[in-house]
């Protein structure tokens, strides 16, 4: 059931709009980014965590971390120009473990008994990620019109923690980075590997806060918990 996890946090949060990096950002008053590290600081089941940041705000995060008491980042690693780099550097620091979480730095709600699960189903089956059904209607669009309407009872929405045994995930950033493929997700690099990735069914407030919107989900999510 251990594990080690690696949460990118080096992005801009351009499209937030905050004109900072949104894991600065205060959610009733705990930025984000403090709000996901507890997530793992209180799991006695992860080890370590690995985290990214952007190297001018490498002090920001320690400050942070001091002040709110977070022990287990035991490396803070420099990221990339993409997350897909910012993770393979990441991947880089992770120790002596069978099992390596991925997980945004920019969702704060995962649920720690779905970690587990998903912890469990990676013994088993090399890679599992977290992901819900699709709600919506999804259509293929090019210049503005519809071009196909995608079968909805197969799609499912794709979250973080993503879980892999790390030799696993180790090659598949490699073969990624020597053919300069980009996936927006590391399960991606899995899976064109030819390898299979599970489905382990999370939750809808398992959100990744990217747009200004996604805030008030967010305040709204955490008054629910309180
Ligand atoms: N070069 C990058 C880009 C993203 N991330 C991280 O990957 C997670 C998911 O990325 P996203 O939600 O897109 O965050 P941003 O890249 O900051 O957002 P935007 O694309 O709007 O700038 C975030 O925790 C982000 O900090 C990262 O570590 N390094
Ligand atoms: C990894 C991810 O959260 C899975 O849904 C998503 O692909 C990240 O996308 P982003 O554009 O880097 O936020």
């Amino acid at each position: 059931m251990r594990y080690e996890v690696v949460i990118p946090a080096a992005g801009q949060g351009k499209r937030m709009g905050a004109g900072k990096n949104k894991q600065f950002i205060d959610l009733q008053g705990t930025p984000l980014i403090i709000h996901t590290l507890r997530i793992f600081e209180n799991d006695s089941a992860c080890d370590s965590v690995i985290l990214v940041v952007n190297q001018n705000e490498v002090a920001l995060f320690e400050n942070l971390m001091s002040k709110h008491d977070i022990r287990k980042v035991h490396s803070i690693v420099v990221g990339g120009q993409e997350r897909q780099h910012s993770v393979y550097n990441g991947l880089q620091a992770v120790g002596d473990t069978e099992v390596v979480l991925i997980h945004d730095g920019a969702r704060p709600f995962v649920k720690k008994e779905l970690i587990h699960e998903l912890v469990q189903h990676t013994k088993t089956e090399g890679a599992a990620v977290l992901a819900v059904r699709v709600k919506d209607t999804i259509k293929r669009v090019e210049n503005q019109h519809v071009m196909e309407t995608v079968e909805r009872s197969s799609l499912w929405a794709i979250q973080t923690p993503q879980a892999f045994l790390l030799p696993l995930i180790k090659e598949a950033h490699e073969k990624a980075m020597e053919a300069g493929y980009l996936g927006t997700d590391d399960a991606s690099l899995v899976e064109r590997m030819g390898e299979k990735v599970a489905i382990v069914e999370g939750s809808y407030d398992n959100i990744k806060l990217t747009t200004k919107e996604d805030l008030l989900y967010a305040e709204a999510i955490l008054m629910n918990y309180s």
